[in-house]
């Protein structure tokens, strides 16, 4: 049994089989509206490997100007679409924290993307923790301390799982190693979708 960092939990088939396709129906009307972009790294340009869209009022953007949250999708200027009902509830079943979420930022994993460890810090209030929900293939999530190099713990996350960063551990570090390709037949086309739900602004 791995032993995760303190305020990190992970609960294995949150969300049931059907709760999931629930869920990424919610997901899919989301994406038609607002679609997949591609983020780059600040400055460099360098692409991110996944693509990523929001919903709720504010979104999660990455280009040449930096990391931020804003109202609005890059490419076509529009407010993000509404938060699906089932992701406040969601929230207000997992988070412990009374003012709900602002932004779901949704990331979009083929069989060859990670994402490399960092800290989730572009908010104003780390007092809520991120609730992260996975769909579709399998992948090896790493998780470690609030400081850079120290030790890391990883685990597989599966379709509907949850893993929480809150308290002590709200300012880990994590990333996504690797995908696991067909493991889950929830997407079509494969590959892995992570929904994370954040407070951004202070209640
Ligand atoms: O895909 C994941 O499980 C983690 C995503 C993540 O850490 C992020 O978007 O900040
Ligand atoms: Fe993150």
């Amino acid at each position: 049994m791995n032993v995760l960092p303190k305020g990190v939990r992970h609960v294995p088939s949150c969300l049931d089989p059907a709760a999931q396709k629930a869920l990424l129906e919610d997901i899919r009307a989301v994406v038609a509206e607002a679609p997949l972009f591609q983020p780059v790294m600040p400055r460099t340009g360098k692409p991110l490997s996944v693509r990523m869209t929001n919903c709720g009022s504010l979104g999660w953007v990455a280009d040449r100007n930096g990391y931020r949250y804003q109202p609005t999708h890059p490419v076509t200027g529009k407010s993000w679409p509404a938060m699906p009902e089932r992701l406040f509830s969601l929230w207000d079943e997992i988070a412990g924290h009374d003012a709900p979420p602002e932004a779901c930022l949704v990331n979009f994993y083929d069989e060859t993307a990670k994402m490399g460890m960092h800290q989730d810090k572009d908010e104003a209030d780390f007092a809520a923790p991120v609730v992260s929900i996975s769909l579709g293939d399998d992948c090896r999530f790493r998780v470690g301390e609030t400081t850079r190099g120290g030790r890391t713990t990883s685990l597989r996350l599966a379709s509907g799982d949850v893993v929480v960063l809150g308290g002590e551990g709200r300012l880990a570090y994590h990333g996504v190693d690797r995908i696991y390709p067909a493991t889950s037949a929830l997407l079509k086309n494969g590959g892995r979708l992570n929904l994370t739900l954040r407070r951004v602004t202070k209640a």
